[in-house]
C-alpha cells in the first residue's frame, strides 16, 4: 500500500471540503467567539476575584457578573452552532466519499476487484470511512479555532507584557504542535497496522461465514476459530499499544499546561518585583494562561484519533487513487449496430503481480449476426474468458474484438453492456422481491414484462406457487433457492434485457433435463434474431446450437 505523509494525507482530505467552504468558515467564526467567551468567564472569574480582595480593577464586581451570566448563555450558543455547522458538513461529506466510493467501485469492477479483498472492501466502506467524521467534524475547524483564539489571546498577554506572550506562544506550540506531532509519530505505525488487521480479520470472518458448510463438512471449525482468537489477540495487543501511546499524551499535554502555567506566574511575579506589572496582571496572565489552553488541548487530543483517521483517510484515498483496468467510453445512447463478432488475432493473460499466464493466443474467430455458437473445451482452456472479452471486462493485450467495422473498446461501455446479457452459473440475487431481482436486467419494465420474461425461463409457475409470489423476499437471509432457481431467474433477467447478443457461461449446469429442455427450446426459439453464445460442458445443450467450436491451449478451432 501507497504511504502517504500525514500532511498529504491532510491535504487531500481537505480538498474535499471545496463545496462546503461557507458552513465551514461560519463554523470556525461561531467556535472562535465561543472558546474566547470561554476563556474570558475564567479571566473575569480573576477579575471577580481581585474585586472581593479589594484591588482596583478594570471592571468592577457588578459588572463582571453581568458579562460572566451573559457570556455562559453566548458559550452555549455558539458552541452549539458550531457543533452543528461542523457536523452537518462532515455528515455531507461522508455522504460524498461514499458515493465517490461506489462509483469508483463500480467502474474496477469487474477485472480490479475479482482479486480484491472483500473483507477489506467492507471495512473502507464502512469504518474507515466513518472514522473520517473525526477528520472533517472535529479537525478542520478545531485547527483554525486554535490559531484564531491563540492569536487573540496571545495579544491579550502582550497588552500586560510582551515576555508573557511570549510564553503564551510556546505553551500553545507545545501543546497544540509539538506534542501532537510526537504523538502522531510514535503511533502512526500502529494505526496502519491496526487499519489493515482490522480489514484483514473482517476478510477471514467473512470467508468463514461464507465457507460454513465446508468448515462444518471437514470440521475444521476448531481450527478458524483458533484463527480467529489469535487475530483478534493481535488487534487487541495492537489497540492496547495505542491506547497506551494515548494516555502517554494526554498525560504529556496535562504536565505540559501546568508547566507553563507555573512559568507564567514565576514570570509575572518576577516583572512584578522589578514594577513592570501590576497585582492584576499577576492574576489575570496566570488564571488567563490556565484557563486559554481549551482549543489547543483540543488539537492534542484529535492527534491520538489522528492516528486512526490518517490510517483510514490513506486506505480511502488509496481506492479512490486506484486506476481501472479498463478505460470506459462515456457516450450515452451509442449502441454499436450489431453485425456479429470480428474477432482477430485475440491474445490475453491475467496479470497477478509479475505473473502473467497466457489463457489466449491469437485467436480469430468470426461470430455471424443470430444464430447459436457452442464453445466447448476442457475446463480451464479459457471459455469463459473469451465471453468475458466479448462483454469487455477486460481489454485483449493484442488483437482484437469489433462490431460494426470497430474495436469494442471504442464502443460506448454503457451501449455494448446494452447490446449482450451475461448469464453464468451462479447467479447473484439481491435481499429483495423475485420481482425486483428480476426487473434488474431492465429497470422501469412492467409486471407483465418480468412474468413473460420468469415464463420463457420456465420459473413462472414456481413464482406463483410462492405464498408471496412475485413480492416474495429472497436472497441472504430470507427465502433461500436452489441452484436451479437461481440459475432460472438469471435467465429470466437475461430474456427481460430482451438484447440482441445473449452470452450464457454453463447457463443448464444445475437444472434438471425437464427445466434444461424447456429453457433450450426458447432459446432455440429466440435463434432467429438474436445471437447465442453458449459456453457448455453438457453435450444435450450443446445440442441447440448451429456451430461448435473447441478451446484447445488457448486456440480456437
Ligand atoms: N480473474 C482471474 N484472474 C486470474 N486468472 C484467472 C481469472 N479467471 C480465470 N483465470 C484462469 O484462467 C484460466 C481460464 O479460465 P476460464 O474460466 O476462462 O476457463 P474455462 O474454460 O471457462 O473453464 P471451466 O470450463 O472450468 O469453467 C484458468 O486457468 C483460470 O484459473
Amino acid at each position: 500500500m501507497k504511504r502517504r505523509s500525514g500532511i498529504k494525507i491532510v491535504m487531500q482530505l481537505i480538498g474535499l471540503v471545496k463545496p462546503m467552504w461557507l458552513i465551514m468558515t461560519g463554523a470556525v467564526i461561531l467556535g472562535v467567539i465561543g472558546y474566547l467567551c470561554a476563556t474570558f468567564i475564567t479571566i473575569l472569574g480573576g477579575y471577580g476575584l481581585l474585586g472581593v480582595l479589594g484591588v482596583q480593577t478594570k471592571m468592577s464586581l457588578h459588572t463582571v457578573f453581568i458579562v460572566v451570566a451573559a457570556l455562559a448563555v453566548l458559550r452555549g450558543a455558539l458552541r452549539y452552532g458550531e457543533q452543528a455547522g461542523n457536523h452537518y458538513i462532515a455528515f455531507r461529506l461522508l455522504a460524498l466519499i461514499r458515493d465517490k466510493v461506489f462509483q469508483k467501485l463500480r467502474k474496477l469492477a469487474p477485472a480490479k476487484l475479482e482479486g480484491k479483498d472483500k473483507g477489506n472492501l467492507i471495512a473502507i466502506l464502512t469504518s474507515d470511512i466513518e472514522l473520517l467524521e473525526v477528520f472533517y467534524a472535529h479537525t478542520i475547524s478545531p485547527v483554525c479555532i486554535a490559531v484564531l483564539t491563540c492569536a487573540v489571546m496571545i495579544a491579550f498577554f502582550a497588552s500586560y507584557h510582551p515576555a508573557l506572550a511570549l510564553i503564551a506562544l510556546a505553551g500553545y506550540v507545545t501543546v497544540g504542535v509539538i506534542l501532537p506531532m510526537i504523538t502522531s509519530k510514535m503511533g502512526k505505525e500502529d494505526g496502519n497496522r491496526y487499519r489493515n488487521q482490522f480489514g484483514e480479520i473482517n476478510t477471514y470472518f467473512l470467508d468463514s461465514i461464507r465457507g460454513l458448510r465446508e468448515v462444518i463438512q471437514y470440521d475444521c471449525g476448531e481450527e478458524r476459530l483458533a484463527n480467529i482468537d489469535q487475530q483478534s489477540e493481535a488487534l487487541t495487543k495492537l489497540q492496547g499499544r495505542l491506547k497506551n501511546c494515548e494516555g502517554k499524551a494526554r498525560a504529556n499535554c496535562d504536565c505540559a499546561i501546568l508547566a507553563f502555567s507555573f512559568l507564567m506566574l514565576m514570570t509575572s511575579v518576577y516583572l512584578f518585583q522589578k514594577g513592570m506589572l501590576n497585582t492584576e496582571g499577576v492574576v489575570i496572565s496566570t488564571i488567563s494562561m490556565l484557563g486559554s489552553f481549551g482549543p489547543v488541548t483540543a488539537l492534542s487530543n484529535l492527534a491520538n484519533n489522528l492516528l486512526h483517521t490518517f490510517a483510514s483517510g490513506n486506505r480511502v484515498l488509496e481506492l479512490l487513487e486506484e486506476e481501472p483496468l479498463i478505460q470506459e467510453v462515456e457516450e450515452k445512447g451509442a449502441e454499436p449496430s450489431f453485425d456479429g463478432f470480428h474477432i482477430k488475432d485475440l491474445t490475453f493473460s491475467y496479470k497477478q503481480g509479475e505473473e502473467e499466464e497466457q489463457i489466449l493466443s491469437d485467436v480469430s474467430l468470426e461470430i455471424p449476426k443470430n444464430g447459436i455458437l457452442g464453445i466447448v473445451g476442457k475446463s480451464g482452456s479459457g471459455k469463459s474468458t473469451l465471453i468475458k472479452l466479448l462483454m469487455r471486462f477486460w481489454d485483449a493485450e493484442k488483437g482484437e474484438i469489433s462490431i460494426s467495422g470497430k474495436p469494442i473498446k471504442e464502443w460506448s461501455t454503457n451501449g455494448l453492456r446494452a447490446l449482450e446479457s451475461y448469464v453464468i452459473q451462479d447467479t447473484y440475487l439481491f435481499e429483495d422481491t423475485i420481482e425486483n431481482n428480476v426487473k434488474l436486467a431492465r429497470l422501469g419494465s412492467t409486471h407483465e414484462q418480468v412474468v413473460e420474461a420468469c415464463k420463457k425461463a420456465n420459473i413462472h409457475e414456481w413464482i406463483e406457487s410462492l405464498p408471496n409470489g412475485y413480492d416474495t423476499v429472497i436472497g441472504e437471509g430470507n427465502h433461500q433457492l436452489s441452484g436451479g432457481e437461481r440459475q432460472r431467474i438469471g435467465i429470466a433477467r437475461a430474456f427481460l434485457h430482451n438484447s440482441e447478443v445473449i452470452l450464457l457461461d454453463e447457463p443448464t449446469s444445475n437444472l434438471d433435463s425437464l427445466n434444461e429442455a424447456e429453457i433450450l427450446k426458447v432459446l432455440k426459439e429466440q435463434q432467429k434474431d438474436k445471437t447465442i453464445i453458449l459456453v457448455s460442458h453438457r453435450q444435450s445443450t450443446m445440442k441447440i446450437a448451429d456451430r461448435v467450436i473447441r478451446m484447445k491451449e488457448g486456440r480456437a478451432s
